[in-house]
C-alpha cells in the first residue's frame, strides 16, 4: 500500500501525530525523514528561519510554488492569523494527494488551498480564478530551474506589490544562480540571504529572502 516514498511519510504522521495538531505533523515529518528516509521538506533549522520571516510578515494572502507532501503548507499555515490564506501549487497529483491528507490531519485545512496544476498556468489565474489583489508572501521551493521564470511572471501578473515578501529555499544547494542573479541585481527588489544547513543533513544551504519595492 504505501509503495512511495511519500505514502510512507504520510503514514507516519497519521501513524505517529495527533490530529488537529500541526506543530506534531511537522515534528513527525522531520523524525521520519531524519531517522528513516530522506525527503525535499524544507526541514526543521530552515523552517524556524520560515517561521520568523512568515511571523515578521503577518501576512493574509500567501501563495507557494512546490507543495510537495504539505510540510511547508502546514507550517506556514499554523501561524496564520484567522482569515489569512495559503495557496499552494503542485502540479504531481501522487504529491497533491498526499498534501491533501497531511493538511487536513493537521486541520488547518480552511487556511490552505492546494491549486492542482503547473504554476505556468496557475499563477496567471490567481487574479480572475481565484480573486487574488496581490501577494503578501511567496514561497518558492519547486524546480530550482522554474524560480526565476516564476517569479518574473508573478511579475507580469501584477500579483506583487510594494512590500511583498518573495522567499525561496535551496539557493544553494541544489541552487537557483540565475535567481539569486536576478533578484539581487535587478533593482526592484531588497535582499537577505538566510544561510542554514540542507534540511537533515550537514550541508551548506540558505534562504534568500527579497521584498519587491513595487
Ligand atoms: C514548474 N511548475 C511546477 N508547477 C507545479 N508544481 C511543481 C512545478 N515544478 C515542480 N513542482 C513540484 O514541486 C516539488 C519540487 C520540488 C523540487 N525541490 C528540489 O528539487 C529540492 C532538492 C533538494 C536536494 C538537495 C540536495 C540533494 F543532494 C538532493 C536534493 C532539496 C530541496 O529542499 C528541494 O526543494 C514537487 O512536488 C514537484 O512536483
Ligand atoms: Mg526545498
Amino acid at each position: 500500500m504505501n509503495h512511495t516514498k511519500e505514502q510512507r511519510v504520510l503514514q507516519y504522521v497519521l501513524d505517529n501525530a495527533t490530529r488537529g495538531d500541526p506543530q506534531s505533523v511537522v515534528d513527525s515529518i522531520d523524525n521520519y525523514c531524519n531517522k528513516e528516509e530522506w525527503a525535499m521538506n524544507v526541514g526543521d533549522q530552515k523552517g524556524l528561519i520560515l517561521d520568523n520571516i512568515v511571523n515578521e510578515s503577518n501576512p493574509c494572502v500567501l501563495l507557494e510554488l512546490g507543495t510537495y507532501c504539505g510540510y511547508s503548507a502546514v507550517r506556514i499555515a499554523r501561524l496564520l492569523k484567522p482569515g489569512a490564506h495559503l495557496y499552494t501549487v503542485e502540479f504531481n497529483p501522487a504529491f497533491a494527494a498526499v498534501a491533501k491528507q497531511m493538511i487536513e490531519f493537521a486541520g488547518v485545512q480552511d487556511k490552505v488551498q492546494i491549486l492542482e496544476g503547473n504554476t505556468q498556468d496557475i499563477i496567471p489565474q490567481l487574479k480572475k480564478k481565484y480573486e487574488v489583489d496581490t501577494l503578501d508572501f511567496v514561497f518558492i521551493d519547486h524546480w530550482k530551474d522554474k524560480y526565476l521564470e516564476d517569479t518574473k511572471l508573478l511579475e507580469k501578473c501584477n500579483l506583487l506589490r510594494k512590500g511583498t515578501v518573495v522567499l525561496a529555499d535551496n539557493v544553494i544547494v541544489p541552487g537557483a544562480p540565475d535567481f539569486l542573479e536576478y533578484v539581487r541585481t535587478c533593482g526592484r527588489y531588497d535582499c537577505t540571504n538566510y544561510p542554514s544547513f540542507l534540511e537533515y543533513m550537514d550541508e551548506k544551504d540558505a534562504l534568500e529572502k527579497a521584498i519587491f519595492r513595487g
